[in-house]
């Protein structure tokens, strides 16, 4: 197999006000100490990398209050140079949503203020055909309705059943076009049977990897950066031709998040 890199336009957030304060999802335990200098440099290593890789990155400033929005692939969905902002289910984090939407406006974007809950590309994942939207913990339906409105792609409803996997960036990733991997055991049975029918070629990952965040990863069709433990993953993409580069995100994984959680996907109108 012949795989093709096609460079990427990413925004990202620096993690300067990054703490686990509060718990959202279950990986978040504010008794564990977090260091946020470690974590500055681990993002650091991320996108020095993505600018090795050749992709041009612009940049959100953090605002202090806000420790969660160094996971920018929560703020925003961006197709054909259309963004639909996100609107959050915790308060925690509501006050992102508005903040990351006036940076696209600041920056010239067609922008839509979204009615309903819709965290972004943690769940809402585009193929080639499809826009495939995760619900159960966090987006909901009329979000994914209104995403299908406004982002004019069909939208494929997947049901994430697992708290684990609460985002649907946790359980499935996009390898390029409509090549995906996923982890079976996050989805529902209807989902799952959704899935075997629209990617029978999908590269299906074990457990153990998708517990390791193995599926948040950062694709440009032939470079693959995934966290580092999961090596189950990388060798699993080797074979499929894929350059697998781990990176180690440790102390963002305290939070929830790893690689595709610190990358949003500016997808400019062709
Ligand atoms: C892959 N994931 C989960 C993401 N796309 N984002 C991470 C969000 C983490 C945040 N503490 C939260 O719970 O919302």
């Amino acid at each position: 197999m012949t795989r093709t890199a096609r460079p990427r336009r990413y925004l990202m957030c620096r993690p300067t006000h990054f703490d686990v304060s509060y718990t959202i999802n279950p990986w978040m335990d504010p008794a564990k100490p977090v260091d946020t200098d470690l974590a500055v440099a681990q993002w650091e290593r991320l996108y020095e990398l993505y600018l090795e890789l050749g992709h041009r990155i612009d940049l959100i400033d953090p605002i202090p209050g806000l420790p969660d929005m160094v996971y920018a692939a929560n703020g925003a969905t961006v197709v054909d140079g259309r963004v639909l902002g996100a609107r959050f289910r915790n308060a925690e984090r509501a006050a992102e949503g508005p903040a990351y939407l006036e940076w696209f406006r600041a920056n010239g974007f067609a922008t839509h203020d979204p009615a309903h809950v819709n965290e972004g590309e943690g769940d809402l994942l585009l193929t080639d055909r499809y826009l495939l939207a995760g619900r159960g913990f966090r987006s909901v339906s009329a979000g994914h309705a209104e995403a299908q409105e406004f982002l004019r792609r069909p939208v494929i409803g997947l049901d994430l059943v697992d708290p684990r996997f609460y985002h649907l960036d946790t359980a499935l990733s996009v390898l390029d076009g409509d090549r995906i991997m996923y982890y079976p055991g996050a989805f529902s049975a209807g989902s799952r049977a959704v899935l075997a029918r629209l990617f029978p070629d999908a590269v299906l990952v074990e457990e153990e990897d998708a517990a390791a965040f193995g599926l948040n990863v950062a694709s440009d069709g032939l470079n693959v950066v995934l966290p580092e433990p999961a090596t189950g993953v990388a060798a699993r993409l080797r074979a499929h031709g894929y350059r697998p580069i781990g990176v180690d995100l440790s102390e963002l994984l305290k939070g929830g998040g790893s690689v595709k959680c610190c990358t949003l996907e500016i997808r400019e109108a062709v």
